[in-house]
């Protein structure tokens, strides 16, 4: 029988909660290649979420969603970051200090707004574009400028469920 008199032993830890909230909001990306969430949090409270998409404003419908052909034919220049976006969207303007949990490895442009806005600390999950010189350039940036970034386990035993008798 369960006890109830212990506190729980198998809650997640802070950087499952957080990296958890950065996939729930990748949920909502429309890119039907890669869905991508990022989490801002200052003193264990979120301060900034965001997905890749495109700008506010800016129908989903209207532009490609195509990863190869004439530039603008593709996604690429449209899209907004999920690290920009939890950036641009954050609730406080002072970012100082603060980590920052992301699905995917951030882009050389990522990066620079990263750095700027004064986030210390990089969690993410992949970093499966890292042959590639956006990527190098990237963490040559992180490096100079002391952005820790520590790539944090799968966490396949997630999942989101909700209980029959919760409700
Ligand atoms: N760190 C990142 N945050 C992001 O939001 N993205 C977005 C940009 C695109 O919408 C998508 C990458 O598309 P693809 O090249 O894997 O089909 O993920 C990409 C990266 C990696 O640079
Ligand atoms: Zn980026």
């Amino acid at each position: 029988m369960e006890n109830l008199t212990k506190k729980r032993e198998n809650y997640i830890s802070w950087d499952e909660y957080f990296m958890g909230i950065a996939i729930l909001s990748s949920k909502r990306s429309k890119d039907p290649n890669t869905q991508v969430g990022a989490c801002i949090v200052k003193d264990n409270k979120i301060i900034g979420m965001g997905y890749n998409g495109l700008p506010r404003g800016c129908s989903d419908d209207s532009f490609p969603w195509d990863k190869e052909g004439d530039f603008l034919n593709t996604k690429y220049p449209f899209i907004v970051h999920a690290e920009l976006n939890a950036i641009l969207n954050s609730i406080k303007s002072d970012l100082k200090g603060s980590k920052i949990y992301v699905g995917l490895f951030p882009c050389n442009e990522c990066a620079k707004a990263i750095i700027q806005s004064g986030i210390k600390e990089i969690f993410y999950l992949s970093d499966k574009y890292r042959d590639s010189d956006i990527f190098k350039a990237s963490k040559l940036m992180l490096d100079n400028a002391n952005v820790t970034y520590t790539q944090l386990p799968p966490m396949k035993d997630i999942v989101l469920q909700i209980d029959p008798d919760y409700i």
